[in-house]
């Protein structure tokens, strides 16, 4: 097996503004989640988030500390949220097993346990999205499904933004230290995901688009509010978006993503919304 990682340094918002196309993907854009056998992570100095994937086929892929975090094991003062976006799985955590199906998702909290992720059929193999936070204590580990979930139905049809919004891994389901996590599903017609947009200054996110079909793109839209800039994206790839960006997509179709928050608070209700009508 392979871990792979890159670090990305934290971005000034008058410095972002003047990125070109290249450099706005470079710093904000994650392509490369899912190869056969290897886990790829991000780590990122906006709240120091590690954005992952980790697709096994051949093999059991262990969750290995990377260099950054400069200690032996990966969740030694880190929690993590799993999401599997492929065939059926399970992921090994110290002696405890938790299967996972397509959307279900894993809390893991702080301590020294060895993670190795599986999947039961190599000809469908799982694939496994997570982001993982700095943390402070250990809260339960806890495998977190849709019927779990905090629902809110938002948008409409005309408005082409008509989503569920099934917050999973958050503070009215269970405890974490400083993470959020969910899943926001585009229905059919509707493209327009978190319009109006909002900013959390308390709080970075990260993004990862998936149920993109074949053929179809997201357009995604960061920068402050009067400042935009679109970043396109694929299925299966993520981006981040600092404390100071909107975060909000439109794609050429309808489709579903997770969404990963780290910072000062577990206040999901604290966004400052733009008028749709002032974002520049
Ligand atoms: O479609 C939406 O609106 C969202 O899913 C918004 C995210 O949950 C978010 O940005 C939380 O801060
Ligand atoms: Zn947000």
């Amino acid at each position: 097996m392979k871990t792979n990682y890159q670090l990305r340094y934290a971005a000034h918002p008058s410095d972002a503004k003047s990125y070109d196309t290249e450099r706005l993907r470079k710093e904000f854009l994650i392509e490369n989640l899912f190869k056969a056998d290897e886990v790829n992570m991000v780590y990122s100095m906006h709240d120091r988030l590690v954005v992952g994937g980790a697709m096994p086929v051949k093999e059991n892929l262990q969750l290995e500390s990377i260099d950054p975090l400069k200690q032996p094991i990966f969740l030694r003062n880190r929690e993590i949220g799993i999401f599997n976006v492929g065939g059926k799985g399970k992921i090994k955590v110290g002696d405890t097993s938790y299967e996972l199906d397509y959307k279900e998702a894993l809390y893991l909290g702080a301590g020294d346990r060895e993670v190795y992720f599986e999947s039961i059929d190599p000809s469908t193999p799982a694939k496994y999205y997570f982001n993982s936070a700095t943390a402070h204590r250990n809260w339960p580990d806890k495998k977190v499904t849709r019927a779990d979930a905090e629902v809110a139905e938002l948008g409409s049809l005309e408005t082409a933004n008509h989503r569920i919004i099934n917050k999973m891994i958050v503070n009215q389901v269970l405890p974490t230290c400083q993470l959020q996590m969910g899943m926001t599903e585009l229905a059919p017609g509707s493209v327009w995901n978190t319009m109006p947009a909002h900013t959390h200054s308390r709080r970075m996110e990260a993004y990862f688009y998936f149920e993109v079909p074949e053929g179809q793109a997201v357009c995604h839209f960061m920068g402050e509010p009067q400042e935009t800039r679109h970043i396109w994206m694929k299925g299966d790839q993520a981006v981040i978006s600092p404390e100071w960006s909107i975060h909000s997509g439109a794609a050429t179709s309808n489709y579903t993503f997770i969404w990963g928050m780290a910072g000062e608070n577990l206040d999901y209700g604290d966004q400052d919304f733009s008028k749709i009508t002032d974002l520049k």
